[in-house]
């Protein structure tokens, strides 16, 4: 596969009148004004958290034009201010601003913010215009694309959300040479899901790509970031709310929100439990007669690679798993939806697993 440049790439979302750019490339967030073309009038909004804020904030300033009626809002960092009362934060700051309808808000950090602020665009007097600026590798290959938004409940992950585009995801590389070593590896299982569950040249690609990403090397981390874009946006142009195709975004992530929610969002991180999940996914494959077991070595390989847990936590039981994965949003009525490996860079939604081989599974997965 030929990598493709590391300068400026635009790819597009395809939904019609609601189609919007991805824009890819070192530096985007410091042109002047760069964020202007996607403003729906003069009142907008960064909302950020601590850690962002010190490190990009004024760099985002600085892609805005100057004449508008600015607001900045900072919230606390943490996948466990991922809920209702900060959302409520940022109504209430919209608010005192005295903002209507054509104000613009900007998220401005990892995928907990893009989360919380497209959600709150979503609701804010019925819907309001957002933009995705992502400075995690995990926001800028997934979350910020497709307009899944939303916040977690104690008893399950994003339970809480709406489908609401943003108009535009402004994706600056540099940012990424700022994050920490364990929250690139945890980005770096969602592109892995990608080559898993739709393109086997990718995952080709990226086992010998790994060392170079960990290292920031600009032209791999250039592709792997256009090339996770490209699948998801393929994806969700196909299938935007989830009926069919868009599931198969969800490898992994059944067994990896059990793990999130059990654990208190936060402790593991999400990339990190989706990783767990992967491996989980593509051995109960391996039981179900589809994957071989050297498939199954490949897939541990990699995630080892890239820097992230094989072992799940070692206190949660069989029934700590079902319970919570019984709550997962693919299930209909109370049949059980599980994103599968017919073979690697081949997905597919499976709900007629045994009970018995998912429990058994379940039971001699390692713990760590
Ligand atoms: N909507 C979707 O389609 C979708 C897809 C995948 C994940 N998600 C959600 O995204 C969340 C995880 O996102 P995340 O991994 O970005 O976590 P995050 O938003 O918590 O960011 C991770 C950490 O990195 C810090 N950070 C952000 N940018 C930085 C930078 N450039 N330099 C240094 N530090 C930086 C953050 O402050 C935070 O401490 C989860 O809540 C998950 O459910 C949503
Ligand atoms: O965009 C999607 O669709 C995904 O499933 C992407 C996932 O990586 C992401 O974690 C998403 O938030 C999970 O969605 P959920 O519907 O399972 O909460
Ligand atoms: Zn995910």
């Amino acid at each position: 596969m030929t990598q493709t440049l590391t300068g400026p790439h635009t790819l597009e979302v395809a939904l019609g009148d609601r189609s919007y750019p991805i824009h890819i490339g070192p530096g985007l967030l410091g042109e002047p004004g760069g964020l202007a073309p996607w403003l729906a009038g003069r009142q907008v909004m960064i909302v950020t958290n601590e850690t962002v804020a010190t490190l990009y904030l004024e760099r985002c300033r600085k892609a805005l034009p100057d004449d508008l009626e600015l607001c900045e809002l900072v919230l606390p960092d943490g996948e466990a201010t991922k809920n209702l009362e900060h959302v409520s934060r940022i109504w209430d700051a919209l608010l005192e601003a005295g903002f209507n309808r054509r104000c613009t808000l900007v998220a401005l950090g990892g995928g907990v913010i893009g989360d919380m602020v497209g959600f709150a665009a979503a609701c804010y007097q019925r819907g309001v215009a957002f933009i995705q600026v992502p400075t995690t590798l995990l926001a800028q290959v997934d979350s910020s694309v497709g307009g899944k938004t939303g916040v977690n409940h104690p008893l399950g992950k994003n339970m809480i959300g709406a489908f609401w585009q943003p108009r535009a995801v402004l994706i600056d590389t540099d940012t990424l040479a700022t994050l920490p070593p364990r929250e690139l590896s945890a980005g770096l299982a969602e592109v892995i899901k990608y080559g898993l569950i739709r393109d086997a040249d990718f995952l080709a690609w990226l086992e010998q790509a790994l060392p170079a990403l960990r290292d920031l090397a600009p032209a791999a981390l250039a592709h792997a970031i256009q090339r996770s874009c490209a699948l998801k946006a393929e994806i969700v142009a196909e299938d935007e709310t989830e009926q069919g195709v868009r599931a198969l975004l969800n490898l992994g992530h059944t067994f990896g929100h059990a793990i999130e929610a059990h654990q208190g969002y936060g402790n593991w991180l999400h990339g990190e439990a989706v990783g767990t999940g992967m491996l989980m996914a593509a051995e109960l494959s391996a039981r179900l007669g589809w994957l071989t077991t050297d498939d199954v070595e490949r897939v541990r390989a990699i995630l080892r690679a890239a820097g992230l847990p094989l072992e799940a936590p070692a206190e949660m039981g069989v029934d700590d798993f079902l319970s919570r994965m019984r709550l997962d949003k693919k299930n209909v009525d109370s049949r059980l939806r599980l994103v599968l490996l017919p073979a690697l860079g081949d997905a597919c939604v499976d709900d007629a697993t045994p009970e018995v081989t998912l429990a058994t599974l379940l039971e001699q997965f390692p713990r760590g």
